[in-house]
C-alpha cells in the first residue's frame, strides 16, 4: 500500500446507497445558490463540544468515514472562526480514492470557507489546513470577512496557497457582533464557483442558520447522534424559540422527511426543514 493510501478511511458503496437521495444531484447544476448541506455530529444532549474550545470526537469510525465522504460530495466545506481556532482542523477528504488519497490532483477535495468578520484566525504556515495543501491532500482556506481590507500579511499568505479573503457586508447587532446575510454569503459563494456547500458548524453558526430567516435555504440535513452525553457547559445546538402570534412558544425548527440509519454505535438523521 502507498503512503498516499495508507491513512485514506474507507466508506463502502453499500453505505453510500442510503445517502444519495440527500446529496447534491452531480448532474444538476445550480444557478443562483449552492446545493446547502448542514451536517454535524452530535451528544444525547445537543453538544457539539465539551466546550468552545475543546476538540471532541462524537463520530465513530463508521460515521466518521461517513463525514468525510460527504466532503468528498461537497464543492465546500463551511465553519466558523469559532471552530477553526478551537480544532485547527483539516476540513479535508481522507476517503479513499480522492486527491492526495490514491489520486492525483485534488479531485474530491472541497473548498474549506471560515466565516471570521474581524479576521481573528491566526492561521500560519504551521496551520493543519496549510499542512494539507503543501502535501497535495487539500485545498487552501476561503475566509469570509466584513473588513474592506484584511490584514496585508494573513492575505499573502492565504493567496500563497491559492486562498483568499472574500469581503461581505455584515450588519452589526447591538451587541457589536457582526451578523452575517445568509443569502448574500450562499450567493456569493455560487459565484465563486461552488456548487454545494456543507455547513459543518460550531453552535454559533448552526443556531443562527436556523434562525427563521436563513433556515430555508438549507435543502438537506444529515446529522450524526452519538450515543453519549456530553453533559452541561458544551457548545449546544438550540436556535432561539420562535412564538405564534399568540405569543406562546413553538418549536424552532423541525424537520420533514426524515430517515434514520444505524450506523455503527451511532445513529444518523436526515431530513429537510420543514417550511
Ligand atoms: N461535532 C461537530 O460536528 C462539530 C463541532 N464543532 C465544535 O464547535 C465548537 C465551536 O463552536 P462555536 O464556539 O459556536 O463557534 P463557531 O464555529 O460557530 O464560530 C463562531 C464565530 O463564527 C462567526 N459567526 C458565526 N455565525 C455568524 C453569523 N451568523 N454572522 C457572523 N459571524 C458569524 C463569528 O465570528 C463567531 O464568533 C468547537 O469546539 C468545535 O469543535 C464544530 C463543528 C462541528
Ligand atoms: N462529523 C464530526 N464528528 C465529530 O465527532 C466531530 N468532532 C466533528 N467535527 C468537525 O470536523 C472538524 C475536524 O475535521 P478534521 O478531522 O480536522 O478534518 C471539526 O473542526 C468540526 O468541524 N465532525
Amino acid at each position: 500500500m502507498s503512503l498516499a493510501t495508507r491513512d485514506a478511511l474507507e466508506f463502502p458503496d453499500s453505505d453510500r446507497v442510503f445517502l444519495e437521495p440527500h446529496l447534491p444531484a452531480q448532474d444538476t447544476p445550480q444557478i443562483d445558490m449552492p446545493f446547502t448541506t448542514l451536517t454535524f455530529a452530535t451528544s444525547l444532549d445537543s453538544s457539539l463540544a465539551l466546550s468552545p474550545g475543546a476538540r471532541t470526537v462524537l463520530s465513530g469510525p463508521q460515521s466518521k468515514a461517513m463525514t468525510h465522504y460527504l466532503r468528498s460530495r461537497h464543492d465546500g466545506i463551511l465553519i466558523g472562526v469559532g471552530t477553526a481556532l478551537a480544532d485547527d482542523p483539516g476540513l479535508n477528504c481522507r476517503i479513499s480514492g480522492v486527491g492526495g488519497y490514491g489520486k492525483d490532483g485534488l479531485d474530491g477535495q472541497p473548498r474549506p470557507v471560515v466565516i471570521d468578520s474581524t479576521a481573528r484566525w491566526d492561521f500560519s504556515e504551521d496551520s493543519k489546513l496549510f499542512q494539507l495543501c503543501r502535501q497535495g491532500r487539500g485545498r487552501a482556506p476561503w475566509i469570509i470577512t466584513a473588513l474592506a481590507e484584511p490584514p496585508a500579511e494573513k492575505k499573502a499568505l492565504l493567496e500563497r496557497y491559492g486562498g483568499k479573503f472574500i469581503s461581505l457586508q455584515m450588519k452589526i447587532a447591538e451587541n457589536g457582533k457582526y451578523i452575517i446575510d445568509w443569502k448574500a454569503l450562499l450567493v456569493t459563494l455560487r459565484t465563486n464557483g461552488l456548487q454545494s456547500v456543507m455547513i459543518e458548524g460550531g453552535g454559533q453558526v448552526i443556531n443562527s442558520l436556523l434562525a427563521p430567516a436563513s433556515m430555508s435555504l438549507i435543502d438537506s440535513v444529515i446529522v450524526t447522534i452519538a450515543p453519549t452525553w456530553l453533559g452541561r457547559g458544551g457548545v449546544v445546538v438550540s436556535p432561539d424559540r420562535r412564538f405564534d402570534e399568540g405569543g406562546n412558544p413553538m418549536s424552532a425548527a423541525r424537520l420533514k422527511n426524515v430517515k434514520w440509519y444505524p450506523f455503527g454505535e451511532d445513529v444518523v438523521l436526515c431530513g429537510q426543514i420543514k417550511n
